[in-house]
């Protein structure tokens, strides 16, 4: 494991510190309302558990699982609902979280189908987002981290569904996926 990676880009303790703030800023932006969380399955999971347990605001909490990745390291840009939700979002205050913006094309589809369902409001928290690498813009409430164009994995992030469980955020070595 310690061979596969290259480095560090995120401590658990910067992650963990990032993550109560951001719930800060969400408690106070939402203070009397009722939140609806949705987490994008697989990735989010990390964020989600860790996220939602620094919130005091009465949450719910639903998952959707899509699919724009496959095995690869490259978005396809064609989303596929794999599991949808199962509440109504009609009225909804609804903060989608995630683990990753990277091209944007995953996050952006997935506001505009969201938001055709007839919610109070839509936004987004992300634990990272890749500013380089946009191919849309997509507006985004909460950002965990800006980090550089390279590939991550960890704190939920896998590469071929390896490495998701790591507690940080790192870079793979080149020789992990053949470069
Ligand atoms: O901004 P984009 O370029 O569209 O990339 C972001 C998407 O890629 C990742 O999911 P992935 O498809 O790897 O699935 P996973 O969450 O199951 O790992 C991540 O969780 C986002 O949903
Ligand atoms: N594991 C992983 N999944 C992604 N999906 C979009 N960008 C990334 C990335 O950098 N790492």
């Amino acid at each position: 494991m310690g061979q596969d990676l290259e480095k560090v880009l995120l401590s658990q303790e910067q992650i963990e510190e990032r993550l109560t703030e951001l719930a800060a800023q969400i408690d106070a932006d939402y203070a009397g309302k009722e939140l609806l969380l949705v987490g994008v399955l697989r990735g989010a999971v990390m964020v989600m558990a860790d996220l939602s347990r620094r919130l005091h605001l009465p949450v719910q909490m639903d998952w959707m699982a899509v699919s724009s990745y496959g095995s690869g390291t490259k978005s396809s840009g064609v989303v596929r609902i794999l599991k949808d939700l199962d509440t109504d979002l009609h009225g909804r205050d609804v903060l989608i979280v995630e683990d990753i913006i990277d091209s944007g094309l995953t996050l952006s589809w997935l506001l505009a189908n969201l938001r055709s369902r007839g919610p109070a409001s839509v936004e987004i928290a992300t634990l990272l987002r890749k500013p380089e690498a946009a191919k849309v813009a997509v507006d985004v409430r909460y950002v965990g981290f800006d980090i550089p164009p390279e590939f991550v994995v960890g704190y939920g992030l896998d590469y071929a569904e390896r490495y998701r469980h790591l507690p940080f955020v790192g870079t793979l070595a080149p020789h992990v996926y053949g470069g």
